[in-house]
């Protein structure tokens, strides 16, 4: 009962609250919301890009595994995000803050033995960047409605999605598609399209970011609203919108194609006379969010989806890949690749990110004798999870590869024949690849469930206490990787948009909704 006159107080009991957000956020790992895995069911159906509908087919192949497996759906287990309405007439019973309680649930779903979950999150941004090991603390925003229930949306979002939110503080009269069709590029394919774009206007420049986050938690309706028609304006800016950024020929991970957008979200709130806030945030092909409410009757669950609904895709590596023997690796046969050549990749690779390179910069700086000897090798951009049970490594997809640019002329200065990462290469990491005539290849981001069943075996050689971040050893078997920027510094991710914004326009190729 959602009663504003009800004068009964409501007891939400601490370890209800505690028990609700843990399970939600244990749920949302391995299931997809049904709405979007049928939204990329439909995209993946329409798709025309070879290279992109086999993106997509890696996303649908990847989700259906971690929904039987009860893994996650992404190594980038995200960070949690929880919006709660508590009904005034509700009271916890607990003498800790509403954020410790919710907090205490972020951590019993992260560390849960039996789907342990990645801790992402550092402290001390700014300067020591310690991971808090539990993935504590989320963000959370409560509003105070009237009622006896409190409704929660929990959401676990992807830090490369996140990395790509936009803010602008515009003049009254400036159009907003125009502004969003300005950012897109500039976004590149780091947030792992095909996904969603939850836009916030109004408000100060602070509510606006949180109404764009906020309406990430609706439903994908985008073709119900495009079969019905706008009903207001707020309605036929979202199909402009998403007319004007799937018409850029963007596509699936950037690699040219009909779908980069499944739906553009909007939220509004009155603003000053003076300007227009305007934010954006983009939400990934892994998201995660459901909602719940309590009740004072126990914690609340979320029913088991049918798995029978995922859409009837099993993606099969491509027959016609060139088989690449890692331990054998010469600079010839790296030059002789590529750019969109699918290669599966066997053998020993070692791994890096952020914090690995930035430890190996330091080192170098200061002189000292690195721990491992990266000649003739390939790295690859990850952090995976834990394992659990009998694997060797938890899911473990690639991280984008562009915030590891300025490392680049570093890493091939020490012999480094390839890197596996997602997303694009910015012009000076492409310039410096084709000098050194190496080669960047991708991974498909939002399969790592998938891609983590090519690893069979995996040892941190080095950097332990950066935990996700340490360097290990993997050996793989048949890894997928399409070539993105080739030796002769060819750029998958600069021309199939460009021929897939060309084809769309030229043959009236409809974006799909
Ligand atoms: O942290 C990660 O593993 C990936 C990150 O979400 C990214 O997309 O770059």
């Amino acid at each position: 009962m959602n009663d504003m006159t009800s004068t009964t107080e409501t007891i939400i009991r601490e370890d209800d609250l505690i028990e609700t957000v843990a399970d939600a956020l244990q749920f949302i790992s391995y299931y997809h919301p049904m709405d979007y895995i049928q939204a990329l069911g439909k995209a993946y159906e329409a798709e025309k890009g070879a290279a992109a509908k086999d993106a997509i087919a890696q996303i649908l192949t990847n989700s259906r595994m971690c929904a039987e497996g009860h893994r996650p759906i992404c190594q980038d287990t995200g960070i949690v995000n929880v919006f709660i309405r508590w009904g005034q007439s509700c009271r916890l019973q607990s003498t800790r803050s509403l954020q410790e309680v919710v907090d205490e649930g972020v951590r019993r779903a992260y560390t849960h033995p039996d789907n342990k979950l990645r801790a992402s999150i550092l402290a001390d941004p700014a300067f020591t960047r310690r991971n808090t090991r539990d993935n504590t603390p989320c963000v959370l925003s409560v509003e105070m409605v009237p009622g006896n229930t409190v409704g929660i949306d929990v959401a676990a979002k992807g830090g490369g999605s996140e990395n790509k939110s936009k803010f602008k503080m515009m003049n009254p009269s400036d159009n907003i598609v125009e502004w969003v069709v300005e950012q897109i590029p500039s976004m590149g394919a780091g947030w792992c399209p095909p996904g969603m774009l939850g836009i916030g206007i109004g408000g100060t420049a602070e509510h606006c970011m949180k109404l764009a986050k906020q309406s990430l938690m609706d439903p994908i309706d985008m073709a119900q609203l495009k079969e019905r028609g706008p009903q207001s304006d707020i309605e036929q800016l979202r199909i402009d919108i998403y007319d004007a950024v799937n018409a850029m020929g963007i596509g699936a991970q950037g690699l040219g194609g009909l779908s980069t957008v499944l739906d553009v979200k909007i939220l509004e709130w009155p603003c000053h006379a003076a300007g227009k806030p305007v934010g954006m945030i983009p939400n990934c092909a892994a998201t995660r969010h459901a909602h719940v409410t309590l009740d004072g009757s126990g914690p609340a669950y979320l029913e088991q989806p049918d798995l029978d609904r995922w859409p009837d895709v099993n993606w099969q590596p491509d027959a016609e890949a060139k088989r690449v023997d890692l331990d054998n690796l010469t600079p010839e046969e790296v030059s002789s690749w590529e750019i969109g050549d699918r290669l599966l990749l066997s053998g020993k690779m070692l791994t890096g990110r952020d914090a690995a390179h930035k430890r190996i910069k330091d080192m170098l700086e200061r002189g000292e004798e690195l721990p491992v000897d990266f000649k003739g090798r390939a790295i690859y951009y990850v952090g995976p999870v834990d394992p659990v049970m009998d694997e060797v490594v938890g899911p473990a997809g690639p991280t984008t590869a562009t915030r590891m640019d300025k490392f680049t002329e570093m890493m091939l200065d020490l012999g480094l024949l390839a890197m596996i990462g997602k997303a694009e290469r910015g012009p000076d990491a492409v310039d410096v690849i084709s000098r050194f005539k190496t080669a960047y290849l991708m991974a498909t981001g939002g399969a790592a469930y998938l891609v983590s069943r090519a690893i069979k075996g995996a040892e941190v050689v080095a950097f332990e206490d950066l935990g996700m971040e340490a360097i290990y050893e993997f050996t793989v078997e048949n890894m997928p990787v399409t070539v993105a920027v080739d030796a002769a510094g060819n750029n998958v991710h600069k021309v199939a948009p460009q021929e897939w914004r060309e084809r769309i326009r030229n043959e009236g190729l409809l974006p799909v909704s």
